[in-house]
């Protein structure tokens, strides 16, 4: 089977004192074996809650998650801490904007790759080590130097270099990235995402692409999620969304990066702001922002639209995927 990852009716509320935030609301969403997906969207939509929620990384006293994540025959959501242990860095692996911080500034970056490497390895001998992971070095366009050097020998890029490699130390078969090149500079990021697409062609790696940058997407991933306020608006092929974009939110979202169609534009964005995820709002979610909200649109939620491999949650469509008023079309500024 290619699917890899499959999450269904997946939430996760956090719960604090007197509050909840509902900040991932019944997402569906499927991973086949090496797409490289982008998870975009604003600040506050959820990205990063999804992404830790899958890895299980929030902490279980203010934390509910529900729903399934079947991930190569298990479901990360019912894993105990001993199977989560023996899945993290083997088979699932994640690298952050800060993983760089988590190195030792007072160990060199060899022996701490090696330590890092023997968790899940306890008698590998020092040869296969070295060789492992000076191999990982190369493939993030680093030199065996590295292996000697501290870590503020290093620049920040150098660095995220090694907190990728050291992502790759089991050869997990998915990786997620959480705005793991945004501290970057634009040119270092540049190389870095194509080394990751490169890395993963040789590993077989699959990947999500957790970013506000639109860019980061169109340069490195094949498929795109696109995020509101806790829940999916549009999911397909960076390709086909890009190009032509389905939702009025997603058009919205692209218009307000205008380096990707080359010339600058104003910026039209969206107006208004995410809803306060503490309450449960009926309807669409993007309705109060949409200028194509209509009655239905504010009090029943949109059911995923199929439309070739792209899925669109919004009522402008039929379910065979047709605008269901011509009138209606979403105004996207090309
Ligand atoms: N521990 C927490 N307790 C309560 N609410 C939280 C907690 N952590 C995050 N949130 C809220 O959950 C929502 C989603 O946050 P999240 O960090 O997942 O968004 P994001 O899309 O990753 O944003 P960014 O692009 O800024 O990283 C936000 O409204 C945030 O305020
Ligand atoms: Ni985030």
């Amino acid at each position: 089977m290619n699917q890899l990852l499959e999450i269904k009716d997946f939430s996760v509320t956090y719960v604090n004192k007197s509050k909840k935030v509902y900040a991932v609301k019944n997402v569906n969403l499927k991973i086949n074996k090496g797409d490289s997906l982008g998870i975009v969207g604003e600040s506050g939509s959820g990205k990063s809650t999804l992404a830790m929620a899958l890895l299980r990384l929030l902490p279980e006293k203010n934390t509910q998650i529900t729903g399934k994540a079947n991930f190569i025959g298990k479901d990360l959501v019912q894993l105990n801490q001993k199977e989560l242990k023996n899945i993290r860095w083997n088979e699932l692996a994640v690298v952050f904007q800060k993983s760089m911080n988590a190195l030792s500034p007072v160990h060199r970056i060899g022996p701490q790759i090696e330590d890092i490497y023997r968790v899940h390895k306890p008698n590998a001998s020092k040869e296969e080590i070295f060789s492992r992971i000076t191999y990982l070095l190369r493939l993030v366009n680093l030199s065996e130097r590295v292996y000697t050097l501290y870590p503020h020998e290093l620049s920040g890029g150098m660095l995220q270099r090694v907190s990728i490699a050291i992502s790759l130390v089991h050869n997990p078969k998915l990786l997620i990235m959480d705005e793991a090149t945004t501290a970057l500079d634009v040119v270092t990021q540049g190389q870095i995402l194509d080394e990751i697409v490169k890395m993963e062609q040789t590993l077989d790696v699959t990947r999500i692409m957790i970013t506000h940058d639109i860019s980061v997407v169109a340069a490195s991933c094949n498929k795109i999620a696109v995020m509101y306020a806790g829940e999916f608006m549009e999911i397909g092929y960076v390709k086909d969304v890009l190009k032509n974009p389905k939702h009025p939110y997603t058009r919205g979202l692209l218009s307000s990066f205008p380096s990707l169609k080359g010339e600058k534009l104003k910026l039209t964005g969206i107006s208004g702001y995410l809803p306060n995820l503490s309450v449960k709002q009926e309807g669409c979610i993007f309705a109060p922002r949409c200028q194509h909200a209509t009655e239905k649109c504010k009090q029943e939620k949109p059911l995923g639209v199929e439309m070739n491999e792209n899925t669109v949650w919004c009522h402008l469509y039929s379910s065979g995927g047709e605008l269901i008023n011509e009138d209606q079309k979403p105004v996207y500024k090309d």
